[in-house]
């Protein structure tokens, strides 16, 4: 409740708007002037030196309008530009602008002249738009500025809002130096260092609170908002060296990201996460019941990779946690190496290879052979093993493969019915199945010894389907000629040291986990999951979540949304729209999908609606998690 009156006094250039107007104008008048990049530059430099109190305020616009060679005609098109400038969470908050009219002004030491047109759409007039105003030449350019306004004066803004004589409380929102000065100079009461289109350390140090958006600036003063929950206040950690890209996507969207080049232990997550809204890891974070349970916050946990079985789904489940992946990202990369691989093995390129850094020539055709007409099998014909199978063929390999569901045969490749079958004819064998922890050790000493004799064997899927052990001795005896391993039974969290019995055996290729560590895979992972994320955060879609009911919802203008979670145990439903009906709320749409273990339903309704409902649909028997969208 605000008890005392209050006045809200924005700044106009990169706070309402997201640009320094003058400077748009200078694009404007300087179109055709061959030197104009030098002096578009001077004039940002000659604002910055203004904004940041360096020179004063008088010098600095002097020194711009001379270089600007401005006209009145100019100014319509300056005025169309800056409409399409509005700060986006400016906009999107429209209302408050109605709402609070007559507690709102604009000081600004640009000019009304572009000022007032702007800020009328939303309802400020021209009497509470305080700022400088021009001087017209004969045939209407631009020669100057009264110079009799305080705001043409250095701290003019401070003597400006002390002749306002404004009562009750004084919220000044702005980004640069004449703003935070009047908080200095006592005449303002907070100071709003408004960082949405520029953040400056000195003003940002200066402030009582600093504003990311409108949303946190109307979400502080407990004023109606558009979004409810502001998205800076949303964190993402990001951990394993995520791509750089989706630490951009997510921060431009307005969250507040941390990235981690490292994977993080059970203890240093558990201790992390307390804050965490969104968690973004690879294949070697745990994401444990633990942690699931330590983390207060936690609404979705994002594999950046295709295998998710590092991480609790029940438990996130359970907790209202939604887990997305990236299940097609890196497929090419895998096949891609697997092909490499398959040609280097059979052509025991790695031993050669060794043997020359040794300092020896060993030029020999024996044990080296074309891939040509080959025998390849496919274990687990899924995402990766299926684009495998278009590629080996193409090189005019013969592909096989088995899979424990039932797969169309793409190409020419045969269809096994059984891994014996399929172990007993190929030259060599290459493991793509999923990593289900039904397949820990599914390939040992008994696999092994079904398959030919001088075949090879190649793991790219999961360090722990393969008995390593078994390997060993398939590799020390001769049974297998060759393998190449990508992916280990226990892998390392960070890059350094690292131990397998494998080292030193001859033709056998070894990487640290990079079948799908390219840097195609890793930007498109980047761009994949912030948008599952950014989908579900701002408009509660679940399509491609792997432990989740699956919802693709419709957008919906002028709607507030309710999301609810809760255990599929019966009458929740009934619960939920029993209350919806007492406080009279009209749903515009109603959408609903449940699984065993939970339901999850998502309600539009008209804008307005009384507040208590938000406490009473939080409180129905069976909720496990409950938010407002807008
Ligand atoms: N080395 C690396 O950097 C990467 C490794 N991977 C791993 O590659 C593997 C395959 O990935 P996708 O093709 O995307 O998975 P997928 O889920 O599309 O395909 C896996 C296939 O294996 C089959 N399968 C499971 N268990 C089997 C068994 N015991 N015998 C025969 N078939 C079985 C499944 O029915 C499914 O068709 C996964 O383990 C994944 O984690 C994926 C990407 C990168
Ligand atoms: O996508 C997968 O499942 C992988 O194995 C790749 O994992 P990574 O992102 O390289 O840790």
């Amino acid at each position: 409740m605000i008890t005392t009156k209050r006045n809200y006094v924005f700044d106009f250039d990169s706070t309402l708007t997201r640009v320094e107007a003058l400077d748009v104008l200078a694009e404007i008048t300087l179109k055709n002037n061959p030197k104009k990049d030098e002096i578009i530059q001077q004039i940002i430099d000659i604002t910055n030196l203004g904004i940041d109190g360096e020179i004063s305020f008088t010098e600095s616009l002097r020194r711009r309008i001379a270089l600007l060679n401005a006209n009145k005609a100019d100014l319509s098109e300056l005025i169309k530009q800056l409409r399409k400038q509005v700060s986006s969470s400016i906009e999107r908050n429209k209302e408050f602008f109605q709402e609070f009219k007559d507690d709102i002004y604009v000081i600004s030491c640009g000019f009304k002249e572009f000022i007032d047109p702007i800020v009328a759409e939303y309802n400020i007039p021209s009497h509470r738009v305080f700022a400088n105003t021009f001087e017209f030449g004969e045939s209407g350019e631009i020669i100057g500025f009264d110079a009799k306004n305080v705001l043409s004066h250095h701290n003019g803004k401070i003597e400006c809002l002390r002749n306002m004589h404004l009562e009750g409380e004084i919220q000044v929102i702005g980004d640069g130096y004449s703003d935070y000065v009047t908080r200095e100079a006592g005449v303002a009461d907070k100071f709003f260092a408004y960082t949405e289109n520029v953040s400056r350390k000195k003003t940002t140090e200066k402030a009582d609170h600093i504003a990311p958006n409108f949303d946190e600036f109307l979400y502080i003063n407990k004023l109606p908002r558009n979004i409810s929950y502001p998205k800076n206040r949303i964190k993402i950690l990001l951990l394993e060296n995520v791509h750089p890209d989706a630490f951009k996507k997510l921060s431009t969207d307005g969250f507040s990201v941390e990235s981690i080049s490292k994977s993080l232990s059970e203890e240093e997550l558990i201790e992390k996460i307390k804050d965490v809204h969104v968690l973004g890891i690879r294949s070697k974070t745990d994401v444990t019941r633990k942690v699931i349970e330590a983390a207060e916050k936690l609404m979705v946990v994002s594999a950046f990779c295709i295998g998710t079985k590092q991480i609790d789904l029940e438990a996130c489940k359970e907790h209202g946690v939604v887990v997305f992946n990236a299940p097609y990202s890196n497929t090419r990369s895998v096949v891609e190496l697997a092909i490499g691989e398959i040609i280097m093995l059979m052509r025991s390129t790695f031993q050669r290879s060794t043997e020359i850094h040794n300092g020896k020539w060993n030029k020999t055709a024996d044990g080296s052979k074309e891939v040509r007409g080959k025998k390849l099998g496919i274990v687990g014909y899924g995402n990766i093993g299926k684009q495998l199978s278009i590629l080996a063929e193409a090189l005019g390999m013969d592909v096989c493969y088995y899979d424990i569901e039932d797969k169309l045969s793409l190409g020419n490749a045969t269809k096994m019915y059984s891994l014996n079958e399929l172990l007993a004819v190929s030259d060599v064998v290459t493991l793509h199945v999923d990593d289900n922890p039904a397949n820990r050790n599914f390939f040992g000493e008994n696999e092994f010894a079904q398959m030919k004799d001088g075949a090879h064997f190649i793991n790219l899927a999961r360090g722990f389907v393969v008995d390593i052990e078994a390997l060993v001795a398939a590799l020390k005896s001769g049974k297998l000629a060759g393998a190449a391993v990508d992916v280990y039974p226990s892998e390392p969290a960070k890059n350094g040291e690292f131990y397998t019995e494998l080292q030193g055996l001859p033709n056998v290729i070894l990487t640290p986990h990079v079948g799908g560590s390219t840097e195609e895979a890793q930007k498109d992972i980047a761009d994949f999951v912030p948008n599952k994320i950014m989908a579900y955060i701002n408009s509660g879609n679940t399509v491609d979540a792997v432990n989740f009911p699956n919802i693709r919802l419709p957008r919906q203008v002028n709607v507030h949304r309710f999301l609810h979670i809760h255990k599929n145990v019966p009458g929740v439903m009934a619960k939920i729209n029993k209350i919806l009906a007492k406080y009279d709320l009209n749903i515009n749409g109603q959408y609903l999908s449940t699984d065993p273990k939970v339901g999850y339903v998502i309600t539009d309704l008209d804008k307005e609606y009384n507040k208590e409902v938000i406490e009473k649909l939080r409180n129905v028997e069976g909720t496990i998690k409950f938010r407002v969208l807008y």
